[in-house]
C-alpha cells in the first residue's frame, strides 16, 4: 500500500470492538488512546506492560495473555473488530495479521510496517474539541511528533473556550434560524471576532453574558419565521462593552 496521498478521517470509536496484538510500550500508547476514544479493546500477548495491566482493569479491556494465533478470529465470530493494531516486536507475526485482519474485511496499523497498514496514526494535540492532527505518512514519526509539539505550543487553552463558545452559539442559530443562507452569513461572520484576546484578557465571561442578552433580545431569535422584518445580523455586537 502506498502512502502517497492518505485520506485523514476522525471516526467515533465509542463503544466499538477494537484488537491490540502486543503488550509493550508502543501497544500500550495505542490503548490508551484507543480508550480515550471509548472503544473497547481485545489485548492479545503473552505479557504486558504494567502500565497496560492497569488499564485492564477497566471493564472495557479485554485481556487474552497469549500469543498471537489465528484461531482468536474464529472465536470471535460475532465480533467484528473495528480497528486491528498488530504491535508486536516480531515483523513476521506482525505481517501475518496484516493478512488476517484483511481477510476478515478489517482496518489494521502495522507498528513496524506502514506498508502494510490501511491507517496509520498521526500526532495529536487537543484542546477540547480542537483535534489537530500531524502525521508524515510513516516518512518520519519524529517530525510529525516535533510539529504537533510545536503546534501544542501555538494553540493554547483558550481555543477550547472558544470552541465551545462557537459551538454553543451554532446550535442555538440553528434551531432558531431557518434561513440557510442567513445561518451560513452568521457563522462566517462570527470568526472576524476577536474573542481570542479577550479569553487571553479574562473579560470574556462578562463579554459572552452580554452577548448571550443581546442575541436573545434580537426579533430574529424571538421568532421562528424570520420575515422581511429583521433579517438576522451581527448588527448589536459592536454596542456590547468588552470591559466591566
Ligand atoms: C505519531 C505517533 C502516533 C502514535 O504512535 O500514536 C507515531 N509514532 C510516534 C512516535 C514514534 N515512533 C517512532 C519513534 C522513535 C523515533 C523514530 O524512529 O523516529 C517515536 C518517538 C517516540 O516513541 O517517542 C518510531 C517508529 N514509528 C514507526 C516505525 C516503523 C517504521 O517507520 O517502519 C518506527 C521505527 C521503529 C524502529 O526503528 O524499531 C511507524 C509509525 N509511527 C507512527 C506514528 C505512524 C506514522 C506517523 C507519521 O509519520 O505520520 C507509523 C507509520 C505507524 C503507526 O504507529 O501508526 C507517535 C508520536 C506520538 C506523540 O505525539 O507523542
Ligand atoms: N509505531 C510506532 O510508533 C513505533 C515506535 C517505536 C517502535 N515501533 C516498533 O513497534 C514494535 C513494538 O515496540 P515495543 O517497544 O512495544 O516492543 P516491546 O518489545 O516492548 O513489546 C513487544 C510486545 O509484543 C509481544 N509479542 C511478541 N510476540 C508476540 C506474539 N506472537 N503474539 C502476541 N504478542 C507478542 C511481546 O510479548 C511484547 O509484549 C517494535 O518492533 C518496533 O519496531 C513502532
Amino acid at each position: 500500500m502506498s502512502w502517497q496521498y492518505p485520506y485523514p478521517i476522525m471516526m467515533n470509536l465509542a463503544n466499538s470492538k477494537c484488537l491490540i496484538i502486543g503488550g509493550g510500550r508502543i501497544a500500550e500508547r495505542k490503548l490508551r488512546s484507543l480508550l480515550q476514544a471509548g472503544s473497547i479493546v481485545t489485548i492479545v500477548s503473552p505479557d504486558f506492560t504494567t502500565g497496560i495491566r492497569e488499564l485492564a482493569l477497566q471493564p472495557n479491556v479485554i485481556v487474552h495473555r497469549q500469543s498471537y494465533h489465528p484461531s482468536l478470529w474464529k472465536a470471535d465470530s460475532e465480533r467484528r473488530f473495528t480497528l486491528v493494531i498488530a504491535a508486536t516486536n516480531d515483523a513476521q507475526v506482525n505481517k501475518q495479521i496484516a493478512r488476517d485482519a484483511n481477510s476478515f474485511g478489517c482496518l489494521v496499523n502495522i507498528v513496524d510496517q506502514p506498508e502494510l497498514s490501511s491507517f496509520i496514526l498521526p500526532s495529536v494535540v487537543r484542546r477540547g474539541k480542537l483535534v489537530i492532527t500531524v502525521s508524515t505518512g510513516g516518512a518520519s514519526p519524529s517530525a510529525a511528533r516535533k510539529i504537533a509539539k510545536e503546534l501544542d505550543n501555538a494553540y493554547g487553552d483558550e481555543y477550547e473556550i472558544y470552541l465551545d463558545f462557537l459551538t454553543d452559539t451554532r446550535l442555538l442559530i440553528q434551531s432558531r434560524v431557518t434561513d440557510k443562507e442567513a445561518r451560513q452569513r452568521l457563522f462566517k461572520e462570527m470568526l472576524a471576532w476577536d474573542l481570542m484576546s479577550y479569553i487571553r484578557e479574562g473579560t470574556f465571561e462578562t463579554w459572552k453574558q452580554q452577548f448571550t442578552t443581546a442575541l436573545h433580545n434580537t426579533v430574529w431569535m424571538q421568532t421562528q419565521e424570520q420575515g422581511e422584518s429583521e433579517l438576522p445580523s451581527w448588527s448589536f455586537i459592536s454596542e456590547i462593552r468588552q470591559h466591566v
